[in-house]
This record gives C-alpha cells, structure tokens and sequence, in this order.
C-alpha cells in the first residue's frame, strides 16, 4: 500500500505522518507532499523511526512524485480557523487548493480512494466530486470526507459525562461536519440513558467541539493533534478494506443514495475497492428526527456552493 498526504507540513500533516509511520502494515509506502520546503525534512525525520514503513518527502508546486501509484490519499492541505471565524470563511482560499490537489490526484493517481480532511468539508468534498468528474475519473465509492474526528469525539464526551470505559463507547455520527450538521446518535449509545437536557448539552458540545479547540489555542489555529488521531484511524480503516479485511465499518462524508443530500456522512462498510456498502444508520429519536430535518438545507447548500465553485 501507498499512503500519500498532502499538506504533510501542516499541525495535522505532520502528527499524521508520525502516525501512519507507526501504524501503517510493514512492507507499507509513505508519500509526504506540501508546498512547504521542510517537507522532505519531515520525511526524513521520520524515517529515522524503526518501523517497516519507507517514507518519502517532497516540496514546491508539484505533487505528482508523492501521487504516483498511491491508492490512498489523505488531503489536509489549506488554512485553518482562527477565532471568530466559522469553518465557511476559509472557503476562499481552501475552494482552489482543493480543486488543484484533486486535479494533480485525477491525473496521476486516478483510482486512489481520496479522503478529504481540509475545511469546509461539507463544500470541499463537492468540488473534489466536480473535478474528478470533469477528468472522467470519478468514482463515488473512493471519494470521502473525513468526519472521523466528530465520532472520537463523541466517543470521549460521552464516555467522560457517564462515567464509561470510552473504549465501549460506539455511536454512528450522521450528517456533514460543521455545526447543526454533525448528528451525533446518542440515543444508539448502549447500556446508558441519557435526559433531555444531557442530550442537548452533548449535542451541542460535539457540533461546537472544534470551535472549543479553535478558542482555546487563541489565534494558533484549530484541531490538529486529535485530527491527526482521527485522519489515521480512517486512513487505516481505508488501507484495510483495500487489503480485503471484511467488517471494516467508519463513518464518512460520501455520495450514497441521496435519500437525504447528495453527500452525507454515514455509515460504511470499506472493501477492496473503497465504499463496499452504505449501512443503514439506525433508528432515529424524536430529537434526531428534527435536528437531521433542520440540518438539510444547510448541508444542501453548502453542497451546492462546491458543485457551482467548479462550474
Ligand atoms: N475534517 C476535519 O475534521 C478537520 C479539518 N481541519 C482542516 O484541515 C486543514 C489543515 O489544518 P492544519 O493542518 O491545522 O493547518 P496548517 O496551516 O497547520 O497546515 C496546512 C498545510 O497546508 C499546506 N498547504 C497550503 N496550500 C497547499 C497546497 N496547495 N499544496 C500542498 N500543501 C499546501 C501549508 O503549507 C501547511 O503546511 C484546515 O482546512 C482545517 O480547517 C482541521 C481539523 C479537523
Ligand atoms: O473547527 C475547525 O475549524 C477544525 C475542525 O473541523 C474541527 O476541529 O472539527
């Protein structure tokens, strides 16, 4: 398997990097790529580390060394959040690095499973969507937004609050990743009963748990550290399907059937050749119901300002 990550200079690029140096399958390849000059450094630098995973690094305007023959890659190229500001506003800059990555993967490693991590995903993952069509190599079941972080948060939260072993902790996470549109299913948590107020509040906490991130670094950007974490557990998950391994399950930001929005970040079951099958999410509570029929528009929108960014 090769692994490239794009934005490999980053805080989550290189955190990433540590990890898939550590825990990707031996026999494993590494491609590092960032504008940055420091990035075969970061290779370098982690390729000291004795582990069966060979890392490369390379830097400037073009990615194509760190794309060729890679089945996975992992984008968190971009800026991030600063105080005050909401995952949108980095659109104006994030929109072209993401329609520029994803053209540079089209051509050089078009059947790569793509996950995308750089904000905003519910509109970054459209315009990857827009631009591997316009290449004629889009495949639906191998392009993902990254959601993974709002399930290990929840995961946390939920574990923290009610006293649980957070490793028992397994909830899907519904919707798209910015506010109102991360559905944590707290009413599929087992073994707990949680109150009305409990849901609202923890509700509220894992759609605001990046902004808490973004304002406790004061100005020193967003989640990085627990995304890296994140990003790995699902470019594993990735790497596994690939490999064959049956019952990989990851919620992910994807094109399924469109029952609720074009893109929706679901349940699914990974295999050979990215998406195997979407799973049904489960059953809805009351509250569910309504904030999954609140989010709609919102998630539809930001959707549809990617698909027109191309356009
Ligand atoms: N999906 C999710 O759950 C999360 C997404 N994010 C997003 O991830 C992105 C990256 O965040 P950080 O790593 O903290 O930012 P960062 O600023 O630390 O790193 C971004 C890296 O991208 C590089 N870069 C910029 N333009 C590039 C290009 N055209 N090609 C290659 N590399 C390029 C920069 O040189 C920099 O090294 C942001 O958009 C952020 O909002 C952050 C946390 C969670
Ligand atoms: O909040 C941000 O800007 C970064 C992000 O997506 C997260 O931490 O969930």
């Amino acid at each position: 398997m090769k692994v490239a990550v794009l934005g490999a200079a980053g805080g989550i690029g290189q955190a990433l990097a540590l990890l898939l140096k550590l825990n990707l399958p031996a026999g494993s390849k590494l491609a590092l790529y960032d504008i940055a000059p420091v990035t075969p450094g970061v290779a370098k630098d982690i390729s000291h580390i004795p582990t069966d995973v060979e890392a490369t690094g390379f830097a400037g305007e073009d990615p194509s060394p760190a794309l060729e023959g890679a089945d996975v890659v992992l984008i968190s190229a971009g800026v991030a959040r600063k105080p005050g500001m909401d995952r949108s506003d980095l659109f104006n800059i994030n929109a072209g690095i993401i329609r520029n990555l994803t053209a540079k993967v089209a051509a050089v490693a078009p059947t790569a499973c793509i996950g995308i991590i750089t904000n905003p995903v519910n509109t970054t993952v459209a315009i990857a969507a827009e631009v591997l069509k316009e290449a004629g190599v889009y495949d639906k079941n191998k392009l993902f937004g990254v959601t993974t972080l709002d399930v290990i948060r929840s995961e946390t939260f939920i574990a923290e609050a009610k006293g649980l072993n957070v490793a028992d902790v397994k909830l899907n996470v519904i919707g798209g990743h910015s506010g109102v549109t991360i559905l944590p299913l707290l009413s599929q948590v087992k073994g707990v009963e949680f109150s009305a107020e409990e849901i609202a509040s923890l509700t509220h906490r894992i759609q605001n748990a990046g902004t808490e991130v973004v304002e406790a670094k004061a100005g020193g950007g967003s989640a990085t550290l627990s995304m890296a974490q994140a990003a790995c557990r699902f470019g594993l998950a990735v790497v596994r399907g690939l490999q064959g391994e049956q019952g990989v399950i990851e919620c992910a930001y994807v094109e399924g059937a469109g029952e609720h929005a074009r893109f929706f970040a679901q349940p699914i079951e990974l295999g050979t050749a990215g998406v195997k099958a979407i799973l049904p999410y489960g059953g809805l509570s009351a509250f569910e119901q309504d904030a999954l029929t609140g989010m709609l528009e919102t998630l539809k929108g930001d959707i549809h300002i990617g698909e027109e960014f191309v356009k």
